[in-house]
């Protein structure tokens, strides 16, 4: 049995009016996982990738990563190890600069970012035409184009492909097809799939989609009320249906 990549320990916030959301967790991350997370509305699936991310710290409990207790490393300096993509298109890259610029960008995560010497050399571009081609959303005819002029699904694209660039220790997806629409959601989460599994990725996916959950993935959970209150791997996630599924949302 290997360790753990990330052990969340007795992990629990409890905000200022004295409520837990989250809630005594205890969670192991193998280095193997590709893990979807399922909940209802306000189950604590943000506030777990928040603690994992460092924006939110535990009240009580701790996070170890490759059991080095983490919990009061700031959020910045987990960026070494940890990338996040989150709902929203304009949140993970920088709308004046060009794709290639931000893909440049993207290689120097978790180090001091500058692009004071741009090296988009021909080779360069060369790669990220054939990366961004990946996705089948037309992004690699526009590596020259500022970011903010791009189509919601190009941009997500190229925050997913950010995100990756550099191996993450773990990669955080929130709910990060969500405001695409079907073809390039679907399009997306093929290329996200490719990705995880092709280099290994140890991944959290956040989605509401019960489809998508069901299929991609080694493994499924379900938080509700700050806890986890299903964790299904391998073949007892193959078996497990929508309609099983579904008993496990709960609003509390
Ligand atoms: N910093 C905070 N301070 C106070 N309450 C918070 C804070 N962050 C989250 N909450 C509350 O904790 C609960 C869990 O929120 P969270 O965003 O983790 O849910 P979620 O499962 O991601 O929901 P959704 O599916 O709607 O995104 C909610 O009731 C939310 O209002």
């Amino acid at each position: 049995m290997t360790n753990p990549v990330f052990s969340l320990k007795n992990a629990t916030v409890t905000v200022a009016n004295g409520t837990t959301i989250l809630d005594h967790l205890n969670f192991d991350i193998d280095k193997d996982d590709f893990i979807t997370v399922l909940g209802t509305n306000g189950a604590g699936k943000s506030t777990l990738f928040n603690v994992l991310s460092g924006d939110l710290m535990l009240t009580e409990g701790s996070i170890e990563h490759n059991g080095e207790d983490i919990s009061h490393l700031p959020a910045v300096k987990r960026t070494s190890f940890l990338a996040r993509v989150f709902q929203d298109p304009k949140l993970g890259t920088a709308p004046r600069m060009t794709v290639a610029e931000n893909l440049l960008l993207a290689e120097k995560r978790g180090a001091k970012r500058t692009l004071r010497n741009r090296k988009l050399s021909a080779e360069k571009l060369k790669h990220y035409y054939e990366l961004t081609k990946t996705i089948g959303n037309n992004l690699e005819n526009r590596l020259q184009t500022a970011t903010g002029s791009l189509s919601g699904g190009q941009r997500q694209a190229l925050s997913f492909l950010m995100a990756t660039q550099v191996k993450p220790g773990l990669l955080l997806l929130d709910e990060h097809t969500a405001a695409l629409d079907p073809k390039t959601s679907d399009q997306l989460m093929a290329a996200t799939n490719e990705q995880v599994t092709q280099n290994n990725l140890t991944a959290l996916m956040i989605t509401h989609n019960l489809a998508d959950a069901l299929t991609y993935g080694n493994r499924l959970i379900v938080l509700n009320a700050g806890r986890i209150v299903l964790d299904v791997k391998n073949e007892d996630k193959d078996a497990l249906t929508e309609a099983e599924l579904l008993k496990y949302f709960v609003h509390s």
